[in-house]
């Protein structure tokens, strides 16, 4: 806890229980305490400092990180810590490495896609650290569009053998994290030929690299693709390169719970929807989700506390000057985000049960929830991550000058986190995804055929397609069921429009085509509906604490009509509202703001957030910016002299020649 605490006054404004609203963000008491104590460790380990990583070469990064992922290591085994507080551990520790691959999808890849022979005899070697996995799926010719990849896998039935090949250049495998220089083993996405015919993307453990000194096996060559944007940032990670030239590996090697090769060459596909080969990737979406809201609430958080210290220009008659958290315009940019945070956060919990529901009912063989879990994760992955990618730019800006500076966590920060926008689907293109399943439900309708799970709305077409907002007070708009009925009927008729123009054109695939741009926003606005519809239930939850549930309440209501203000053109557009009514709802978010402001750094407070872990001068637990900013500056390589390197070769000789030909005058 700090000494002096410049923020004590804004604490002491606080209108609810931030240790109970901790528990709410954390989801129980329990999480609160195993974060807590991670967070501690890591903070107070000298291995896992952060503060210089953006002034390390690639080289001296890269070797850190290892570093690092090996003493995290360590005291995971030293303490005996649970699955739950080891991967807090890694996450305290805050530096992308290979280990995110091994165990966010190489493991995985295997638990799904393996039988259980083959758990048997790869996961313990995983789980030891006796090899080390990545995900070896996007080449350079193809990310996207997973059924287009080139690399091959033909079995041989002679030597019972399959046989990986990168027949291209763009076959080559290329993004895949831990790749490029840390992973031994890698699940490799290759088309599956066998008794010469191609039966498409299957997966393939393969070995990489040497168990004894590292080198690559014959017939591979891999590396690193090079540096990435920012620095220090994922530059900690060895996205790599690999081409196999013949690469000949057991057949079972073939990951084959879906589907098999027989000792003939024969193909079986279980009666298994063919999709469950990218369950890996549904798995990592929602974890992204789960993520954008840290990612999120970390850039809030800085941006908060910093308002609440930074002060800029007086009041009229000279008097003291004003917290910048106090414009309205700061409010009315960092109130959305902060209530965001919350937002994902809630629908991010959510989302990891209805992972759970879908995985445990595929155990049973009931597929029915696959398209449902493939449409949420999915859309949400891709509204969630879009938003805290702008988000963390728009926190950059509202810390003015100072934000700029890497010591205030939020150059890095972005910098890390815009891939999410690309990584695990681009996010144009799931969204389309989603908007396929939309299309494809709004055409079921005249069947009757009820839709179910987050798209169960879609039913009461008959309503929504004509019903009017009842909403005539700013009052009115802090009632649920006028938000719910008119995010629904926004929705709909957006979907149901889409349907219509599409249904006009030469063929469905050429309607889809060309309304793409529509469709993506209509896939927005359905993700968006699914987001406040859970963030609403949330609210209605029993949640203990002396003023947590308003508080919640006011973040809910920031949320929905901050996204109703921010697309009050399509609620405009399809008449769910009128004019006038989306002028209320804008007057209501005015008075939602300064409810929030008294609250506003006891909100961020309750992410509980070490200095450690948030890594920014700006938005220290104490407040104390000043003295810290100045010292970050004197710790840059650059003031390690007085006099740069440099000086005698470019500098003297310039002033030197200048003042020559002043003398000469
Ligand atoms: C790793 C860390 C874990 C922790 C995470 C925590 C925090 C994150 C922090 C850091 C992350 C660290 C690192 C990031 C690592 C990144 C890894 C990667 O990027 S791996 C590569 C990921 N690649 C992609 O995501 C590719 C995107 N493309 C696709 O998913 C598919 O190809 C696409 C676009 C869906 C199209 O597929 P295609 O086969 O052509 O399908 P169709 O469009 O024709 O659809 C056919 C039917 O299949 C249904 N479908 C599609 N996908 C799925 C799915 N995933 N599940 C279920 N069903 C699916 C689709 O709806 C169609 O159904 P119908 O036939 O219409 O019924
Ligand atoms: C940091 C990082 C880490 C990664 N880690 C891994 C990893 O561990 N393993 C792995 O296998 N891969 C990894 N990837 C690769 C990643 O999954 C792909 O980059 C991603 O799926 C996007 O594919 P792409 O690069 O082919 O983009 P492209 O599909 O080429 O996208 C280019 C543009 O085309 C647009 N576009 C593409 N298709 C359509 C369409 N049908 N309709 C409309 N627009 C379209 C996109 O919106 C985008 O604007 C990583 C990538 C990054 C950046």
């Amino acid at each position: 806890m700090a000494e002096v605490d410049h923020l004590a006054a804004e604490r002491a404004t606080a209108r609810f229980d931030v240790e109970e609203m901790k528990v709410a963000w954390a989801g129980s008491r329990h999480a609160v305490h195993v974060a807590d104590r991670m967070a501690r460790l890591v903070a107070s380990d000298p291995v896992f400092r952060k503060d210089n990583r953006t002034m390390l070469s690639r080289k001296e990064l890269f070797k850190d990180t290892l570093r690092k992922a090996a003493h995290a290591w360590k005291r995971i085994v030293e303490l005996r810590l649970t699955e739950e507080e080891a991967d807090l551990l890694r996450q305290y520790v805050d530096q992308p490495g290979y280990v995110d691959l091994h165990w966010g999808m190489f493991v995985p890849a295997i638990k799904g896609q393996g039988t259980e022979e083959q758990q048997h005899k790869w996961l313990p070697l995983a789980y030891k650290f006796q090899i080390i996995g990545c995900y070896a799926q996007t080449e350079l010719g193809h990310g996207s569009n997973v059924q287009g990849l080139e690399t091959t896998a033909t079995f041989d039935p002679k030597t019972d053998e399959f046989v990986i090949h990168s027949p291209t250049l763009t076959s080559s495998k290329w993004w895949p994290g831990g790749l490029g220089k840390a992973s031994t083993h890698a699940v490799v996405y290759a088309r599956l030929i066998t008794e010469g015919k191609d039966y498409g993307i299957h997966g393939f453990i393969v070995q990489l690299r040497s168990l004894e000194d590292h080198s690559p096996l014959p017939g591979v060559t891999l590396g690193d693709i090079g540096g990435k944007f920012g620095s220090g940032a994922y530059n900690s990670m060895d996205n790599g390169v690999l081409r196999f030239d013949h690469v000949r590996i057991p057949r079972d090697q073939m990951l084959m719970r879906l589907s098999q090769v027989t000792r003939e060459g024969k193909y079986v596909h279980s009666n298994v929807p063919k999709q469950l080969l990218y369950g890996t990737m549904v798995y990592v979406r929602q974890s992204i989700v789960a993520d954008a809201s840290k990612a999120l609430s970390r850039a809030v958080c800085i941006a908060v506390r910093y308002s609440a210290v930074r002060k800029q220009f007086g009041s009229q008659d000279g008097g003291p000057e004003t917290q910048v958290l106090n414009y309205k315009t700061q409010q009315s940019r960092l109130f959305p985000l902060l209530a965001s945070a919350y937002a994902f956060r809630f629908v991010g919990d959510w989302l990891n049960w209805l992972y759970t529901d879908v995985t445990q009912k595929l155990e049973a063989k009931d597929f029915s929830t696959l398209q449902e879990a493939h449409a949420c994760t999915a859309g949400l992955k891709a509204v969630t991550t879009s938003v805290t990618a702008d988000a963390i730019e728009e926190c950059r800006k509202l810390c003015g000058g100072h934000g700029y500076l890497n010591s205030s966590g939020l150059p890095e920060l972005f910098a890390v986190y815009v891939p999410a926008c690309t990584y695990e689907g681009d996010n144009v293109v799931l969204l389309l995804q989603v908007a396929r399943i939309l299309m494809k439900t709004v055409s079921q309708l005249a069947s009757g055929k009820q839709p179910v799970g987050t798209m169960a709305y879609m039913g009461k077409v008959q309503y929504l397609m004509q019903c009017k907002s009842a909403v005539s007070s700013a009052e009115d708009w802090l009632n649920p069921d006028a938000i719910q009925e008119a995010f629904e009927a926004r929705a709909l008729r957006m979907a149901v429009n889409c349907a219509q123009n599409i249904s006009q054109a030469a063929s469905q695939e050429e309607g889809f085509y060309e309304r793409s741009p529509d469709l993506l926003e209509a896939a927005v606005a359905h993700i968006q509906l699914i987001i406040v519809t859970k963030f609403i239930e949330k609210v209605h939850q029993e949640i203990p604490g002396h003023g947590v549930k308003e508080q919640l309440q006011a973040l809910c209501n920031v949320y929905a009509l901050y996204i109703l203000h921010k697309h009050l053109g399509d609620f405009l557009a399809t008449g769910c509202i009128t004019p006038r009514q989306g002028a209320l709802a804008n007057e209501q978010l005015g008075k939602l703001y300064a409810q929030v402001r008294p609250n506003a750094v006891a909100l961020v407070d309750a992410f509980n957030y070490t200095d450690h872990y948030l890594g920014s001068v700006l938005g220290r637990y104490d407040g104390d910016v000043y003295p810290a900013l100045y010292e970050e500056a004197w710790k840059d390589p650059l003031n390690e002299t007085v006099v740069p390197e440099g000086y005698h070769e470019y500098l003297r000789p310039l002033i030197k020649q200048q003042q020559l030909k002043l003398s000469r005058l």
